[in-house]
């Protein structure tokens, strides 16, 4: 079957020459649940930014669903993001403007399959699912660090994509939020199938997920799910 998303011999390279990651290939399969672990400075944003369509590689092959991107205009990449997939990184991004609903609905809404009323069901089953119901109608500064990071979960499932890319999801959390957010994490891959790529720093974490990829100076040096 074809992976979700693959990458073959990728390296991103800074104009003046510095290697961020180097001739990393690898697939991602639907209920893979990826941990990305290394050293600060070791590449794993900058591969998660390369897995998510978010910056392009200097070299290799990005492919989504087996559809090589490399030669997409950014307005498609956009598309594809977010049609195909969903980001939770360290600080939430919520628009501070606006309630936890419409943060959920505004990625729906710009999608435009689902309108009315399916949107703003769509987008409270998400917020009930993690316990943000009664919160609907608040604001990003009236929620808790927890219950913000899960909203930003909700949002980035909003289109329901089957990858979820996460950068440090936890790293504002305390050990109980952050342990509620893997939670969240386990449920999308054991019950619904979809496929989550978490960078993290916390070992502990890392362990729960179901495939350990490990870089150094932008360098694959261990991956548990290849072969
Ligand atoms: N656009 C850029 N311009 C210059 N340097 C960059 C750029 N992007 C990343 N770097 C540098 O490249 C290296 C790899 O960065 P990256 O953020 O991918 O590492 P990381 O493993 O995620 O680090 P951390 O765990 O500290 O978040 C770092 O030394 C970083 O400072």
């Amino acid at each position: 079957m074809t992976p979700l998303l693959e990458v073959r011999n990728v390296t991103r390279r800074l104009p003046e020459g510095a290697v961020l990651v180097r001739d990393v290939s690898l697939a991602l399969r639907a209920g893979e649940f990826m941990a990305v672990t290394g050293p600060s400075g070791s590449g794993k944003s900058s591969l998660l930014y390369l897995l998510g369509l978010l910056d392009r590689p200097s070299s290799g092959e990005v492919l989504l669903e087996g559809q090589d991107t490399a030669r997409l205009p950014a307005s498609d990449l956009a598309a594809l993001r977010l049609a195909k997939l969903g980001f939770v990184f360290q600080f939430h991004f919520l628009l501070p403007e606006f309630t936890a609903l419409d943060n959920v609905l505004i990625p729906i809404r710009r999608l435009g399959r689902l309108h009315g009323g399916a949107a703003r069901d769509r987008a409270m089953g998400l917020l009930e699912a993690f316990g943000l119901a009664d919160a609907h109608q608040k604001l990003p500064e009236q929620l808790s660090g927890g219950m913000r990071q899960r909203c930003a979960i909700a949002r980035a499932l909003a289109n329901d994509p089957a990858l979820i890319l996460a950068d440090e999801p936890t790293g504002n959390l305390d050990s109980a939020n952050a342990a509620a957010v893997f939670d969240i994490f386990e449920r999308l891959v054991r019950e619904e199938g979809r496929a989550v790529v978490v960078v993290t720093h916390d070992p502990v974490l890392a362990q729960r997920a179901t495939r350990q990829l490990r870089l150094v100076d932008g360098v694959i040096v261990e991956d548990t799910g290849r072969g």
